[in-house]
């Protein structure tokens, strides 16, 4: 199969980076890129060592997605670069992903590495080695519509990174390719078969790259111990029911591991308060938010204040609200929204924009008032 990366020179002076990650996606893009005939250079960015990551030493998994990386640049038969990102990724990822859980936040580390690991530092990598594109293996279409650049959800559902991509600024996506955000991921393995590629059958990667077996709040307390001090649970008004072993193992809308028995409804957490070490508790109802405030907006298209469909979570489904350039205000009460997600704007395919969540205001029911 073909895919045109739209660079606006014949193929024979055209320079394609490609970001490899030693996974399949990437590496059947990198093949893609050397089969239209432009000079196709693969980087792959040492991201973190898996035993430090963890504070462990030893295993090394970023050391095995280097090799393959370089088996397939091998085997297309293009150059392939190592650079060290560990200190770049520690300080953009890391260090935020802990300090966003410690303040009380839910934190989505992968759209801050797509924001600046990947689309600022690897890009402008690229640019200083006279690429003509940085090429991704994400799941996303970037589309050209009357000489404007768009970006527009990958045409598999299930595969679709938009959301983790709100950051990207037009110049960056200017500059980006995404030639898989047309095609299902299973086409997506046949081609590397086809191709003869030794990570056609390798297994998806994991959520959270630096957090292979989910358990997160082990890496926040490793590298601050203070969050993993517990403190009370407490209803709306203030009332002590029970005690919790550390904020950093709850989140908003989260029911399970309270262990406060005896309630007369279910209760969730409502609130995070890192300051007095407390999670405050309530019904269903108090979750509901009526409104989002909104921080570090990135628009898409020209800004504006008009209806349209919000992403509050990676997973959630799209619901109506307006925002006014500060506040995103809901059509509907929204359960479950967390400070430090984001919030990510769309025109039915199309990605508008987005902004991390500051704060949220709650939607006020009569039956709540005591
Ligand atoms: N360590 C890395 N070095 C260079 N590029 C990377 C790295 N990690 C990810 N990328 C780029 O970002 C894209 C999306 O990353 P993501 O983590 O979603 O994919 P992946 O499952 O790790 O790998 P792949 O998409 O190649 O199967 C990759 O397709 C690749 O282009």
């Amino acid at each position: 199969m073909s895919i045109d990366f739209q660079i606006d020179k014949p193929k024979s002076a055209q320079r394609i980076v490609v970001a490899m990650s030693g996974g399949v996606d990437s590496s059947v893009v990198a093949a893609l890129a050397k089969a239209t005939g432009a000079e196709t250079i693969g980087i792959t960015l040492q991201l973190y060592d898996h035993g430090a990551a963890v504070g462990r030493k030893g295993s090394c998994c970023a050391g095995k997605d280097i090799r393959d990386a370089r088996a397939v640049a091998e085997k297309i038969g293009i150059p392939h670069y190592v650079f060290d990102y560990e200190n770049n990724f520690k300080e953009s990822v890391i260090d935020d992903f802990v300090s966003e859980y410690v303040a009380g936040r839910t934190p989505v580390p992968c759209i801050r590495c797509n924001q600046g690991v990947k689309f600022t530092d690897l890009l402008n990598v690229a640019r200083e080695l006279g690429a003509d594109c940085l090429a991704t293996g994400h799941y996303v279409r970037r589309l050209v519509n009357n000489d404007r650049v768009e970006m527009h959800r990958a045409l598999d559902p299930a595969r679709d990174q938009s959301y983790f991509l709100f950051a990207t600024t037009k110049e960056q996506l200017d500059y980006l390719r995404f030639p898989l955000g047309g095609l299902p991921k299973p086409k997506v393995r046949e081609m590397a078969a086809e191709l003869g590629l030794s990570v056609a059958m390798k297994a998806d990667s994991q959520d959270i790259c630096f957090v292979p077996d989910g358990d997160y709040a082990r890496i926040v307390e490793e590298k601050c111990p203070e969050s993993g001090q517990g403190g009370d649970i407490v209803d709306m008004q203030g009332r002590v029911l029970g005690k919790h072993s550390g904020l950093i193992h709850f989140t908003v809308g989260q029911r399970r591991g309270l262990e406060i028995g005896g309630q007369k409804e279910p209760l969730y957490v409502i609130r995070l308060d890192p300051a007095k070490k407390q999670l405050v508790v309530g019904p269903r109802q108090a979750l509901a938010v009526a409104k989002a405030e909104i921080k570090e907006v990135n628009w898409l298209v020209d800004g504006f204040d008009r209806e349209m469909q919000v992403k509050i979570r990676s997973a959630a489904k799209p619901v109506s609200a307006r925002f006014d350039g500060k506040e995103l205000v809901f059509e509907k009460p929204e359960y479950g929204v967390s400070p430090g997600q984001a919030a990510v704007f769309y025109d039915g395919d199309q990605v508008l924009g987005g902004g991390w969540i500051k704060e949220t205001t709650p939607a006020v029911f009569d039956d709540l008032a005591e």
